[in-house]
């Protein structure tokens, strides 16, 4: 999608908070190839950038952290966002399961320190965890000292487990918690046990959890998403691309952290467990479906794709 077909549906400056890569590159694997996967978005029309890295061994992380910073600090990207490796072993959808691990805060203070290193003191904006995992209360605190913000995701947790760490971050933290991409990655809404989803659309109608929505047409359907923006409002969605390496390319072949993915039609997915692998649409194209396909207003689609994830993250407007 072009910058002027954005327009032409009246929405610019766009914020993706959750986006793994774009042009054949995946973020953190490479300075040039960070900033080429960067680029692709620029030109779609996403004006702020943060880079979501996969599950991967501690080291990995390190480095990878270490390759981004510098582009923190030159301003191409917003921040990073660390997606595991403290996720559910039976939520983790695309995630490597040699790289998950419990909760450690140790690796916190070594990837805030390789940030600081490569420039960027506060490069680090925000990481998904499993709270059900032993030791998600101390990783919590930990996070929140450094000024990054928890998200809850890839997770197997309860709803009292849910509520009880939504509510709990949001105190420490003095904003709303965040969610990693809702529906996917956590047990379906059922009507007997409503599970972290029930859970986090009731703490975003309060106020008390923004909730991240992949709207590439592929992860959530049109009558869900309309029933999220109708129940929370868009000042409690960010819309987020979740965009891999195929982004911008053809189906084929890709990488996403240690595991292999293959693209076919434009849907992304791991060649062993076949689970969705992110998704090869910009946030550009993610705000033409929701209003195009799913038929959301032009206002609160642009909220959900601007003012909402730079508050979700606390950067400045
Ligand atoms: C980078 C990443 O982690 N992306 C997740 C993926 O892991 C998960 O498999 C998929 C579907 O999740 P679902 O099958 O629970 O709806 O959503 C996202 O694409």
């Amino acid at each position: 999608m072009t910058g002027d077909s954005v327009a032409s549906v009246g929405v610019n400056g766009l914020v993706d908070i959750h986006c793994h890569g774009a042009a054949g590159a995946e973020y953190g694997s490479s300075i040039e190839g960070s900033r080429t996967a960067s680029a692709l978005h620029a030109e779609a029309g996403v004006e702020r950038r943060v880079a979501s890295l996969v599950s991967a061994p501690f080291a990995r992380l390190v480095e990878q952290v270490g390759t981004l910073a510098p582009l923190v600090a030159d301003g191409t990207l917003e921040g990073i966002h660390l997606e595991g490796p403290f996720l559910a072993m039976g939520r983790r959808g695309a995630h490597d399961p040699a790289a998950l691990a419990d909760p450690d805060p140790a690796l916190v203070e070594r990837l805030a320190e390789a940030a600081a290193l490569g420039g960027a003191p506060d490069a680090l904006r925000q990481m998904t965890f499993a709270p059900e995992r032993p030791g998600a209360a101390a990783l919590v605190r930990a996070l929140v000292e450094h000024g990054v913000r928890p998200a809850v995701g890839h997770t197997e947790a309860d709803a009292a487990t849910t509520a009880r760490t939504l509510a709990e971050v949001a105190d420490l933290q003095n904003a709303p918690a965040l969610v990693t991409h809702l529906f996917n990655g956590m047990a379906p809404m059922h009507h007997r046990a409503g599970g972290p989803v029930a859970v986090a659309l009731t703490a975003a109608a309060r106020g008390e959890a923004v909730v991240e929505l992949i709207t590439d047409g592929v992860h959530v359907s049109a009558e869900v998403v309309r029933m999220v923006f109708e129940t929370v409002g868009p000042g409690a969605i960010a819309l987020v691309s979740d965009a891999m390496a195929a982004t911008g390319l053809g189906d084929g072949r890709y990488r996403l952290g240690g595991l292999e993915v293959e693209v076919t039609d434009g849907t992304a997915r791991t060649t062993d467990t076949g689970s969705i692998a992110g998704s090869t649409s910009t946030l550009a194209d993610c705000v033409r479906w929701a209003t195009e396909v799913a038929g959301l207003p032009e206002e609160d689609v642009r909220t959900a794709a601007t003012t909402t994830p730079l508050r979700a993250l606390g950067l400045t407007p």
